[in-house]
């Protein structure tokens, strides 16, 4: 009998938080363990952080080259976030789902929004809350890639970004990161298991009945 697990619907996976929550942390070790999920890099107008990789944390562009990205209808979703824009380039995101992998996008509740309304089956919309503003406050200044400035506005749209978690699918605190880790894995490994997901199923129930026993 024909044991292929292929086709699949890929899962995009989408984790948003209000800055310094973890998001990014959370999202790179889901990566690291998960060889078929691929990162949505996206493109943005923000100066380059020290660490921070061309190509591989953002495409940084200036905010002619993002209008040219918008006007040829390039991103998926795009929004303005904390002053600057940020977007979702759709080439490779259509490319992973085609050939049905999964696709993880660090990115804001609007972006959230958009993908799920033109993606309705295949987004799963997770987002993370900090134990308190407090300690908000204290991973972003710990972080130390920001001026103080920039640290101030990102606290103060904390609350406008917590607003919108009822919107998403999944909501959990970030506290202890492991325990949160195997929270976010969890998540992503009972969407990859749902049925409607693994259309190679029919065939392979198919085969199983075939079975002569
Ligand atoms: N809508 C949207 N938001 C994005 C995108 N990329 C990043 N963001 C969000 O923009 C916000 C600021 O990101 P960033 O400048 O890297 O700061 P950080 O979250 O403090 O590390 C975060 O909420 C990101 O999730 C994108 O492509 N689209
Ligand atoms: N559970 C946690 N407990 C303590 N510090 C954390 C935790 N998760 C992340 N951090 C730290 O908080 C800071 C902000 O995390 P980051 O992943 O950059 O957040 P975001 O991408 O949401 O802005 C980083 O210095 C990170 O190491």
């Amino acid at each position: 009998m024909s044991n292929d697990r292929t086709p699949r619907r890929g899962v995009l996976l989408i984790v948003a938080s209000p800055s310094g929550a973890g998001k990014t942390s959370l999202c790179r070790r889901l990566m690291a363990d998960h060889g078929g999920l691929e990162l949505s890099v996206s493109m943005t107008t923000r100066d380059i952080r020290p660490g921070e990789v061309a190509g591989r944390d953002y495409h940084f562009v200036d905010h002619a080259a993002f209008q040219r990205g918008i006007d040829a209808d390039a991103f998926l979703e795009w929004a303005d976030v904390h002053g600057n824009r940020y977007g979702s380039p759709r080439a490779p995101v259509d490319k992973a789902l085609s050939e049905g992998r999964d696709v993880l996008f660090d990115i804001d509740w609007q972006g959230a929004r958009q993908i799920a309304e033109k993606c309705p089956g295949d987004a799963v919309r997770v987002f993370i809350l900090p134990p308190s503003l407090e300690e908000l406050r204290r991973r972003l200044v710990t972080r130390s890639q920001d001026a103080d400035e920039v640290i101030e506005r990102r606290i103060k749209n904390a609350k406008g970004e917590i607003e919108h978690c009822a919107e998403f699918d999944y909501v959990f605190v970030n506290d202890d990161f492991d325990r949160s880790y195997a929270e976010l894995a969890h998540i992503y490994h009972a969407e990859r298991s749902r049925r409607f997901r693994n259309t190679w199923v029919e065939a392979y129930r198919e085969g199983l009945l075939s079975e002569d026993v």
